[in-house]
Parts: structure tokens; sequence; C-alpha cells
């Protein structure tokens, strides 16, 4: 593949005024974001901080209950294949190959909306048919060997470890030749070292031309990895900058902990819950607060903050306004 540089910085993702509401629970909030050509951007946030749910609204699964998204200057439609045919491509925190497909037929998959040919051309295999598919299968191959998977090309999806079937996801997305590739959470279960190569893997992608934007909970990964880094806290953006910014900014760090900090969102409905529930229990609020900074950690210090295991306080899904119970499920479950 060659390597193509851009001489000039576009924006490439603008994302305004983005307000996402499932009845009560606003799980996006009024968050702007862009994304320029040549950079690596992270999205960063506690668990339920409403990440996955912008990545949706990104690429038209959800439609936003307010704010709209615009590809190099051209407003999108909600509608996923038009988001893919504009130039957004996706993995996805849950991976979603084809089991029991190839490799290969994995990615041919991704070429789709950039193969021309009709249904009859196809039925017929008339000569355009099989110019487009030997033109789809040396590009496909071309990525295989580009994520490192070339050799696997015949072999079932199912049957590759986790980190290579990860490895295809991205292929996949790359053969619909994005020029904004969208990762959700691309270590989410790899071991150290898959992690390094995952890296390695981001950074060629950007040196392509591509701008990458990346939700993860490996601290070190995104912030070794991102020109910018964008922090969600129950919906709100928090915070934005560069790493040693996004580091430092104590606001995130207490986020992170759950030490509240003055003018936090969703601060005002954690003081309502805590207060009634002192009420009910005939305790002053400051005694029924939870131990709000369980672990001396910084994010930088805290590698994997994905584990479920043992959440800070104020890391849990967000306050429901309607008293809803949260949904449970992966993004499989995210359909509105
Ligand atoms: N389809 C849906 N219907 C109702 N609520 C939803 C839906 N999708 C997401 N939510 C809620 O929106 C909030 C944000 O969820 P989201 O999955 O976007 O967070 P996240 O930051 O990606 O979390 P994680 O890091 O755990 O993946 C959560 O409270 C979640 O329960």
């Amino acid at each position: 593949m060659t390597t193509m540089t851009t001489a000039t910085t576009t924006t490439v993702l603008e994302a305004s005024g983005v307000t996402m509401r499932f009845g009560g629970l606003t799980a996006v909030r009024a968050v702007d974001l862009t994304v320029n050509t040549g950079e690596i951007v992270g999205l960063i946030g506690p668990n339920g901080a409403g990440k996955t749910t912008f990545f949706n609204c990104l690429t038209g699964l959800y439609v936003p209950t307010e704010g709209k998204v615009a590809y190099k200057g051209t407003v999108l439609p909600a509608k996923p294949h038009l988001v893919t045919t504009a130039g957004i491509a996706r993995t996805f925190q849950n991976i979603r190959l084809f089991a029991n497909m190839t490799v290969l037929e994995n990615v041919l998959v991704g070429r789709h909306t950039r193969t021309k040919e009709g249904l009859w051309s196809a039925l017929l295999r008339g000569p355009g048919f099989k110019k487009a598919e030997a033109a789809s299968h040396a590009r496909a191959m071309e990525l295989l060997d580009f994520v490192g998977l070339a050799h696997k090309a015949d072999h079932l999806s199912r049957n590759l470890p986790y980190g290579e079937q990860r490895k295809l996801e991205i292929a996949r997305a790359l053969a619909s030749e994005p020029g904004l590739l969208l990762l959700d959470e691309p270590t989410a279960g790899m071991n150290p070292q898959e992690t390094r190569a995952a890296e390695e893997l981001v950074f060629a992608i950007r040196d392509q031309g591509i701008a990458v934007l990346v939700i993860e909970h490996d601290m070190r990964f995104i912030f070794n990895l991102c020109d910018r880094v964008a922090v969600l806290v129950q919906g709100e953006k928090l915070v934005e900058g560069t790493s040693d910014v996004v580091q430092a900014d104590e606001r995130v760090i207490a986020a992170y902990l759950g030490t509240p900090f003055e003018g936090a969102p969703g601060a005002a409905e954690v003081a309502e819950v805590e207060a009634a529930e002192a009420h009910q229990e005939g305790t002053t609020p400051d005694t029924a607060a939870p131990d709000t900074a369980p672990r001396a950690a910084t994010p930088a210090d805290t590698p994997d903050t994905a584990p479920a295991a043992d959440p800070p306080p104020d890391t849990a899904p967000p306050h429901h306004e309607d008293g809803a119970t949260p949904r449970a499920t992966g993004p499989e479950g995210k359909a509105p």
C-alpha cells in the first residue's frame, strides 16, 4: 500500500451539539467534537459515560435527538450505509464478524460499498463483474497483508484467536476505503503484546491518511497514541486536550475515582439522590456518602480501567432521570 501524506489539515469530522435521549435518560448531551486529517483522537470516560452512544450517533445507528454530524463539510444522513459510503467506517465493542465466512470473505463483505457492479452483472458474471471481483480480491489481500493476516485468508474467522479477530474487524472496516475510522475498544481482551501491536497498527492506519477516533479504557494505550483526547462524563464532554493536559486535569482524575467536584455533570442529580437517601435513613448526606476515593491511582496509572468488577462509586451507569433500569446488554442490544 502506498503511504499518503496530507499537506493541509482539514476537518474530517465535525459533530456539533450531539444529544441523545432514551426516554428520560440523556445518554449524550450537547457534545461537540472535531477530528482533523492526520489526527488520532481518543474518547474516554467511565463506564456508561455515553461513548458508544456517541459513536452510534456518528455512524447513523442512532438518530441524534439534537445536533448534527458532518463529514468533510457535508452533513450526514442518519443511515449507516450512507455514512459508510460517505467515508466513515467503524469497529464494534463486541466483535461482529461473519463467523462462518473465511477471513478473506469477511474483508470482501466490507468492500461492497465500493463495488459498483449490480445484481444482474453479479448473476451473469459478465466481464465487468469479473474485473471488479479480481480488483476487490486483490485489495482485500492487500488489507489482510497490512494487518498481518494474509496467511490466514482461507481460515474461518471463528477459528481466529481473539486478537486476530479484532485485526480482521479493522481490515474489514478499511475495505470500505474510509477517510475516518472509528474504533470502539480495539484492545479489549488483548494481552499487552497484542495491545502494543494494535497501537502500531493504528499509527500505520493514520500514516495511510486515515483519521482515527478511538474509544478505549486502556489509558496507557490512549495517552501513547492520541494527539487529542476528549473525556465524556455522564454524557457531557468534560475536558478535551493533549494527553498531558487531560492526564493532569483533576476533574478527570476525580471522574475516574468517583470524587465529586464542583460543576460535575450529574452532580446536582447525585446530590438530590443522596439527600433523599439521607432523609430516608435519618442521616445527613455527608454521613451517607460512599467512600469516594478508594484508590490513589490516576487514570495514567490504571492502564485497564474497563473491568466492571470494582467500579468506583460514580462510574456506574448514570442516574436515570425516569428511574428506569439501565440496559445491561452490549451494543447488539442498543438498537433504539
Ligand atoms: N438503546 C438504549 N436504550 C436505553 N438506554 C441506553 C441505550 N443505549 C445506551 N443506553 C444508556 O446510555 C448510557 C450510556 O451508555 P454507553 O454504552 O453509550 O456508555 P459507554 O460510555 O460506551 O460505556 P462503556 O464504557 O461501559 O461501554 C448508559 O446509561 C446506557 O445504559
